[in-house]
């Protein structure tokens, strides 16, 4: 019998009355009850690696709102870390790595088949919310496309327009393209035994395609979207994959045209009207309120859902924001989205 939730009906394809609705960053520190959680964890990292806590707050924003997905709590880190890099997160400062520059520091890196050493907690967590998710929420796995982790893994902490990992790319090519190329062995490996582990959906978070260089966008975003999807596709020829670009401006007609995912996720810049036009009629899109109104509240955010809503009821849309929900927004004004996108 064909999978009847929203989600799923989604991803296949199918225009649904109302569009299912999950958000980027949905487990947070927007919500008082991650906080206290992640206090009890110890540090981010610590959360991430204790199955029952990263369960437990995968679960909160699911009790609280009934959003139509959950998706696993981890971080898009862990993959740089299993690889051999150290890492961790300064607080207020955000992510601080060893990093990757040289031909030899490549050769420090552990081979790709290494990393469930160090990522059996995560699909442990994943086991444990097959188990405890309503069997109605569909839950979605994750992880870093390669150029957004190889920007990290280069410049060892984020970078507003990625110059380091440009850098590399034009100055060491060779190199390079074997860290995208480790990377995206090492993705494959690590959401194949997401999958085995029970993530019903993926999704690929190219968070910096944007910053990108035109002339290497197929080679960096569209080729390694390509790989992830085929390897995993020809073990579970019906997972959804969800590909997101974030930035890619032109570039997401092409990605949406080849990277082969069945979804895409847009950011705040895109017109809705023109992914309508454009993406829409190959593929379901998510996306893309601008998470600045789960901030704002009142007639904005209503008035911001109810476009989106109508821009994407033609076709299959999945509704989310255009990035993360920040850590100031309100759990109120996500009472206030779901009653005005279900009614
Ligand atoms: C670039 C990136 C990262 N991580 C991720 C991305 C891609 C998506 C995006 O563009 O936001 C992906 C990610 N990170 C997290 C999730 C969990 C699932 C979810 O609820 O969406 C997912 C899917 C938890 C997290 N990842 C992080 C937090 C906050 C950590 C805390 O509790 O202190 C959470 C809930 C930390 C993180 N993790 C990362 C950074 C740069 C930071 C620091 C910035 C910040 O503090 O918000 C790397």
């Amino acid at each position: 019998m064909a999978d009847n939730r929203l989600l799923m009906r989604a991803l296949r394809g199918e225009t649904t009355p109302v569009p299912p609705v999950w958000l980027m960053r949905q487990a947070g520190r927007y919500l008082p009850e991650y906080r206290a959680t992640r206090a009890k964890a110890g540090s981010f990292l610590d959360l991430c690696y204790n199955p029952e806590l990263a369960t437990e707050v995968t679960l909160q924003p699911i009790r609280r709102f009934g959003f139509d997905a959950a998706i696993l709590f981890a971080d898009i880190l862990l993959v740089p870390q299993a690889l051999g890099l150290e890492l961790r997160f300064a607080e207020g400062e955000g992510p601080r790595l060893s990093t990757v520059t040289s031909a030899a520091d490549f050769a420090r890196l552990k081979p790709a088949s290494a990393i469930h050493e160090t990522l059996g907690p995560v699909y442990e967590t994943v086991r444990l919310l097959r188990a405890e998710l309503p069997a109605e929420v569909p839950l979605i796995g994750f992880a870093g496309a390669p150029w957004t982790v190889a920007t990290y893994m280069i410049a060892g902490h984020g970078t507003p327009d990625q110059a380091p990992a440009r850098t590399l790319l034009y100055r060491d090519p060779e190199t390079f393209d074997a860290l995208i190329d480790r990377i995206t062995d090492a993705t494959i490996a690590y959401l194949l035994a997401q999958v085995a582990a029970g993530a019903e959906v993926i999704k690929l978070f190219d968070s910096w395609a944007g910053a990108l260089p035109g002339p290497h966008f197929h080679r960096y975003a569209i080729e390694p979207a390509m790989r992830i999807a085929s390897a995993l596709r020809a073990e579970h020829p019906d997972l959804p994959i969800i590909g997101f670009p974030r930035g890619a401006g032109a570039g997401y007609a092409a990605f949406a045209a080849h990277a082969g995912v069945q979804a895409i996720a847009i950011d705040t810049s895109v017109d809705p009207a023109w992914a309508a036009a454009t993406l829409q009629p190959r593929l379901c899109v998510q996306g893309n309120l601008d998470p600045l109104l789960m901030v704002l509240g009142g007639y904005p955010l209503t008035e911001g859902a109810r476009r989106i809503v109508e821009a994407f009821a033609g076709g299959p849309h999945i509704f989310n924001l255009g990035h993360g929900i920040t850590p100031d927004a309100s759990p109120a004004n996500v009472e206030t989205l779901l009653r005005a996108i279900r009614g």
